[in-house]
């Protein structure tokens, strides 16, 4: 059934960050005090020739969300990143990873954790250039020591998923750069990790084939639910890709939150200066507004699942979706309840008068769309469905963007 797709789920803490400091040099101690008695980054490196990478950082990252760590250049991303898999030990704190602390784990419960619970995606690819992309694909499970058969099994799975069957053969170095760059995440994909940590991963790319890449990535983000752990020095990959986004400066948290709260309710001066020259409009689009999460019944169901999906997510009509998830039609409670009773199927009962909008659509050119139709269903052009969107978030949303 497709419903599980979509179905609202709590969030489950998969990645917790506690204190989370990293000094760079031998005299931590020396530079631990004076940032605790408010010297800057810049200061205590004149001072001591310590540099802070990270300072007293708190945060968590939700099961299933795109994170995105973003700042300008020296902020502490890379050195964030990198101490989630701890390719850098921090000077204090704990990275909890499913509850387990990264930062006193064993070698040996480490090694575990890298290899089965994150897959780690460069900005440079890392590919072993002679090799094939098979080979390269594989190249994770090989060091698992998983049978030569199964390997090639998953990585070829891995190859399709990233769009590159028919490559497996090609040695990496004969391929453009988005290529390569599809290679590298199918290497990270195919241990099937819990979570992707992603730096930098498309800014080698030029702008076409990156922006082809974020689509991508929330494409197979849809499909997989990982947790994404995304690394970003450009702003408008951040509000695109990520669920939340992380400004750092000078290795602290600026802020959290939505590309919404960040744009319209920036917590500081720094934050605001960052921030301003983003074009709103591509902002405030039905893709912002709409909820990915919304809650699908397939067209093979009966009115019963209708009835209890609907019950249990509190709302009041659902789109009906065939296996290549194209909205068919959409179903009110009120003729799920009498279909239900009298013994009827889902497309006996389901209306097709449905609007589906792009999630490119600005905001202003839907409202007088939502006016007549609520809810509306969001989908490319390929018209699978991307998220569904009711008229309360786009009048909310435009409430916000005239503040
Ligand atoms: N190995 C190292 N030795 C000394 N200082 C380091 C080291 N790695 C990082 N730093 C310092 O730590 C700070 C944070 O660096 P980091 O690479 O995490 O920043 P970043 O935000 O990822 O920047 P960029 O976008 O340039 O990669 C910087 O001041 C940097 O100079």
């Amino acid at each position: 059934m497709l419903t599980g797709d979509f179905s609202i789920q709590s969030p489950k803490k998969k990645i917790e960050v506690r204190n989370l400091t990293k000094i760079f040099g031998r005299k931590t101690k020396n530079a631990l005090f004076l940032i605790e008695k408010g010297l800057s980054k810049r200061e205590i490196f004149e001072k001591t020739g310590q540099n802070v990478g990270l300072y007293n950082v708190n945060f968590d990252i939700y099961e299933g969300e795109i994170f995105v760590i973003m700042g300008l250049s020296g902020s502490g991303k890379s050195t964030l990143l990198r101490c989630i898999n701890r390719l850098i030990n921090p000077t204090d704190g704990h990275i909890l990873l499913d509850g387990n602390d990264v930062a006193t784990a064993s070698s040996e419960e480490l090694r575990e954790m890298r290899r089965k619970k994150m897959g780690m995606v460069f900005q440079n690819f890392a590919l072993i250039p002679h090799r094939t992309v098979l080979d390269n694909v594989a190249y994770g499970l090989e060091i698992q020591g998983v049978s030569k058969e199964e390997r090639h099994t998953k990585a070829k799975e891995a190859i399709e998923t990233v769009g590159l069957k028919g490559y497996e053969e090609s040695k990496t170095s004969q391929l453009s750069g988005g290529m390569q760059q599809r290679v590298g995440l199918a290497r990270a994909l195919a241990t099937d990790p819990d979570i992707l940590l992603m730096d930098e991963a498309f800014s080698a790319l030029d702008p076409l084939i990156r922006s082809e890449m974020q689509d991508e990535l929330l494409a197979l983000e849809d499909k997989m639910q990982k947790t994404i752990v995304f690394v970003s020095h450009d702003l408008d990959e951040a509000l695109k890709l990520g669920d939340r986004i992380m400004i750092m400066h000078d290795g602290k948290i600026a802020q959290i939150g939505t590309a919404e709260e960040i744009l319209t309710e920036p917590a500081d001066d720094y934050v605001s200066k960052f921030v301003a020259g983003v074009d709103r409009t591509k902002i405030f689009t039905a893709e912002a507004v709409m909820k990915r999460a919304e809650p699908v019944v397939s067209i093979n169901s009966g009115p019963k699942v209708a009835l209890k999906l609907m019950r249990e997510h509190g709302i009041s009509s659902i789109f009906v979706v065939n296996r290549e998830k194209h909205v068919e039609g959409i179903i009110k409670v009120d003729d799920a309840l009498k279909g239900s009773k009298e013994g009827k199927s889902i497309r006996d009962i389901m209306s097709d008068d449905v609007t589906i909008t792009h999630p490119d659509t600005p905001l202003n050119e839907l409202i007088p769309v939502i006016e007549n139709s609520s809810p509306l269903a969001v989908a490319k052009d390929d018209g699978k469905l991307l998220g569904v969107i009711v008229r309360g978030s786009v009048l909310g949303a435009l409430a916000i963007e005239e503040v």
